[in-house]
């Protein structure tokens, strides 16, 4: 095996209901300064328990791709620390984060089909494409596009993009998937069914995912945790746990009880929105 190969993935357990409740990740006193002087983050502790459905929900400018970015391995923090207490550390003191990341743009390779698309994160890792065929199929069937494998990028409407993304991140099995508004930019039906898509790969998959949105609606629909953060500088407001089980549906999306959620957290987005300094012009 090459110095470099990163092992097959292993599957992931079943049944998100089982995980136990221990922290992947925990931020301890994060500030990140940037150099032209904007404090994008003051002081936000934050730990991430394995089979959460964790949202940052905030105003524009609060930080939340910053944080993302961080925990991706994207620049570090100013001060603070950010431990992975479950996870091994290489000898340069990195550790081994395993992170599917989905951006708000599916950014995939126009000139390589939908597979292509996906194999992508193991071919950088080392793996034959042939090895990870039955794999990379699977993965497509799970987000229902395995019958246009072959496909390329510019014949697929924005949803089913946005899918082959997902897809891309989820095929190493990441401990944990970043989203940073990953349905923000598709029309309202579109991302309704991708929402709902998501949630039964989270818990069919057991994923632990950092998600972060705009969409009151949104985070309330998906999440175990919303964390609401005000700006400038960036910091953590409240904490609102949706304490309903999955797997949600329509049922409880036009309930009373995802109503008195979607207020309370419209109500601490405007508390923290009022704490929030105007954004320069
Ligand atoms: N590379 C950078 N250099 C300087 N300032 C930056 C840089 N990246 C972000 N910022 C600033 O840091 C603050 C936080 O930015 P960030 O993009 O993390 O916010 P956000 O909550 O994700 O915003 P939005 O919801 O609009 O995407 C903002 O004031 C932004 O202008």
């Amino acid at each position: 095996m090459k110095a470099n190969v990163v092992p097959i993935f292993p599957e992931p357990p079943p049944a998100a209901a089982e995980a136990p409740s221990r922290a992947l990740l925990r931020l301890a006193g994060i500030s990140k300064v940037f150099a032209n002087g904007t404090v994008a983050l003051d002081n936000v502790d934050l730990a991430i328990r394995q089979g959460e459905f964790l949202t940052l929900l905030g105003p524009s400018g609060c930080g939340k791709s910053t944080l993302l970015k961080m925990v991706a391995g994207l620049g570090g923090p100013s001060t603070g620390m950010i431990d992975w207490p479950q996870s091994s550390y290489d000898a340069l003191g990195e550790p081994e984060r395993l992170l599917g990341y989905v951006f708000q743009e599916p950014t995939l390779l126009p000139w390589c089909s939908v597979f292509d698309n996906v194999y992508l994160p193991l071919k950088l890792a080392g793996q034959r494409k042939e090895a990870v065929r039955e794999r990379i199929m699977a993965v497509l069937a799970q987000v229902g596009l395995a019958r246009f494998a072959q496909h390329y990028p510019r014949e697929l409407s924005g949803g089913m993009k946005m899918r082959v993304s997902i897809a891309r991140a989820l095929v190493t099995n990441p401990k944990i998937l970043l989203m940073d508004e990953p349905f923000a930019a598709l029309d309202e039906i579109t991302r309704t069914k991708l929402n709902n898509d998501l949630l039964k790969l989270f818990a069919k998959q057991n994923l632990t995912v950092i998600f972060v949105t705009h969409s009151v609606y949104e985070s309330v629909y998906l999440s175990s945790r919303i964390v609401i953060m005000s700006a400038r500088p960036g910091r953590v407001s409240s904490e609102i746990a949706i304490d309903m089980p999955y797997p949600r549906d329509e049922e409880f999306r036009t309930s009373t009880v995802y109503n008195d959620y979607c207020r309370r957290a419209s109500e601490a987005l405007h508390r923290a929105m009022a704490e929030s300094p105007a954004e320069p012009e």
